[in-house]
């Protein structure tokens, strides 16, 4: 049988609780990522999911488990992985061109100087910044920073790409911009991308599956809710789909009524669900979009 792109088994992680003791703060994680998907991960607030993307990332070590990618295990980050976290990290004293380019050149030493330019300059472009190639990010907006952190990640195409709340800081009108721009770049380049949100519209706009990860401590990803909307999908258009509203409901139904009680499968691996085929929860159960 073919292996998962990346595989991740019996994940456990334990902080120290200042008294002694231990947090167990997730536990028994099981999933798989196919090559080429969007996932995106939900939950409430300090269930772990910054904690997993660490791990997966190699920032961070596990108490239990592995992760497997390419059947390889992960141990330390590694530029096959690029992570963009929600407060843009860029090298302050460098261009928006030179951020990048510093990026392309350690994962493709073998290029040419001009060879590094040009695809860094087609990230930007992608991006919208062309006019901005020269800027240090001092003198961009946290937008336009949250662009170029973006396109660098892309720039160095790393098979895997994680990214923390990236548009988390953003207002609603940079976020829509910068969402329809992340749509298109992983489009046309077809990389893995896991990504944390508390934007319940925002992952179903962007993800092929969306997991839902129950409280903590011992939390869980307990169910994993396939988006069968057609791509492409626009922010303008993707409610006119009867399938928006059936994943909407049930994402918001899973976290104001089933997030505490919720667990995975017998053998650990999130529940598959396709709400469009369920009955939905009733729409007087609907409450919030943010989590
Ligand atoms: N270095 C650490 N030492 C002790 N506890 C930690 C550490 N890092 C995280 N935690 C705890 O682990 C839990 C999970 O944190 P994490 O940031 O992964 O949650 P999250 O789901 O990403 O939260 P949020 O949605 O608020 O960003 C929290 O209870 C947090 O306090």
């Amino acid at each position: 049988m073919k292996k998962p792109f990346l595989q991740v088994e019996q994940l456990a992680k334990r902080f120290p609780d200042g008294s002694g003791g231990a947090l167990t703060v997730f536990d028994e994680v099981q999933f798989a990522l196919d090559k080429g998907e969007f996932v995106c991960i939900i939950g409430h607030s300090g269930c772990g999911k910054s904690t997993i993307l660490n791990v997966l990332a190699g920032l961070d070590e596990a108490s239990d488990g592995l992760v497997l990618m390419n059947n390889k295990e992960v141990k330390g980050p590694s530029l096959e992985r690029g992570v963009v976290f929600q407060n843009y990290s860029l090298l302050p004293w460098m261009t928006t061109l030179n951020n990048i380019m510093f990026g392309v050149r350690a994962r493709f030493p073998s290029w040419t100087k001009e060879q590094v330019r040009d695809h860094s300059a087609r990230y930007l472009k992608m991006v919208g910044l062309e006019h901005a190639m020269q800027r240090k990010p001092s003198q961009l907006s946290g937008g336009m920073r949250q662009r170029v952190s973006i396109a660098r990640a892309f720039a160095t195409q790393p098979e895997l790409l994680l990214l923390d709340e990236p548009f988390g800081a953003l207002d609603a009108l940079t976020r829509g911009v910068i969402q329809d721009e992340l749509i298109k770049i992983w489009q046309d380049t077809q990389q893995t991308v896991f990504m944390i949100t508390h934007d319940v519209d925002e992952a179903i706009l962007l993800s092929d599956r969306i997991f839902l990860m129950s409280n903590g401590p011992h939390a869980r990803i307990a169910e994993s809710v396939q988006v069968n909307i057609p791509r492409p999908r626009t922010r303008a258009t993707i409610f006119q789909d009867p399938a928006y509203t059936q994943v909407r409901n049930y994402l918001v139904d899973f976290l104001v009524n089933r997030s505490g009680t919720a667990g995975p499968q017998a053998d650990g691996r999130p529940h598959q669900v396709d709400p469009t085929l369920q009955s939905a929860p009733s729409a007087s159960r609907i409450k919030p979009v943010l989590v």
